[in-house]
């Protein structure tokens, strides 16, 4: 499927028009079907996007919010994407939001992504918004280049779900929706900043394999249109 790019001139006026188009989704959404969702990206990228949107009029209380991955770490962790998702989005208007974790207090990362499955099964399907990032290495969500389970979580054919992760440039084990949870999404966004990932993503939508740079299973199968989204 086709991306577009749209370019903005700072970080700044990029987090205020995603945050809109985001609004806008979720808005329509609700008013089709009385319910919305969104799953967003944690990282270093998000944070401005997430305040601005926290802002935005609209009926929160129908609106369920989740991650696309989580590090198995718990929410009071400074690693962790639900702290950052708590800090900055579940705040202002959007604090009436029901957020539905990736984290489950279990023994194993194995247990916690079978918890996790099970509970994200409630939000509906598909998703109305995927707010993707883009790691310096071309990893998405945690579809990690050499991860454990790279093969599996962007087989088209594997189930929605949460599955886990392990590699290398990832730290903590990891928690992820797979490719089939987040490529059909109403609103499809990859959401970079910085001149390096524009660099990245130049690389990534040329040749080569998709487990090099796993972002390129998005760019090249995502049954949506790839909205990618990018400031200086
Ligand atoms: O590990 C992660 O990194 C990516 C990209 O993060 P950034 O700091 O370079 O913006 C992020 O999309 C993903 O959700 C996160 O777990």
């Amino acid at each position: 499927m086709a991306s577009t790019l749209h370019s903005f001139a700072s970080a700044a006026d990029l987090a205020g028009s995603l945050a809109d188009k985001v609004a806008d989704t979720l808005s329509a959404a609700i008013a089709a079907r009385g319910t919305a969702s969104i799953a967003v990206s944690g990282g270093s990228t998000p944070k401005a996007f997430f305040q601005a949107l926290s802002t935005r009029d609209i009926a929160w209380e129908k609106v369920t919010i989740t991650l696309v991955d989580e590090r198995f770490v718990p929410a009071d962790n400074p690693r962790s994407n639900h702290l950052l998702v708590d800090a900055n989005l579940l705040q202002n208007k959007a604090k009436a939001a029901r957020f539905v974790p990736l984290y489950q207090p279990a023994p194993s990362v194995g247990e916690a992504a079978r918890l996790a499955t099970a509970k994200s099964a409630e939000i509906g399907i598909p998703f109305d918004v995927v707010i993707l990032g883009m790691g310096g290495d071309g990893h998405t969500a945690s579809f990690f280049p050499g991860g454990s389970n790279l093969a599996e979580a962007i087989d088209a054919s594997t189930p929605r779900g949460i599955i886990t992760m392990e590699a290398e440039g990832a730290g903590e084990p990891r928690l992820t929706f797979t490719f089939s949870s987040l490529e059909d999404a109403a609103l499809l966004v990859l959401h970079i900043e910085g001149e390096g990932k524009k660099d990245v993503l130049a690389k990534a939508e040329g040749s080569g394999d998709e487990a090099d740079m796993p972002i390129r299973a998005i760019l090249r199968r995502a049954t949506s249109p790839v909205e990618i989204y990018w400031a200086p």
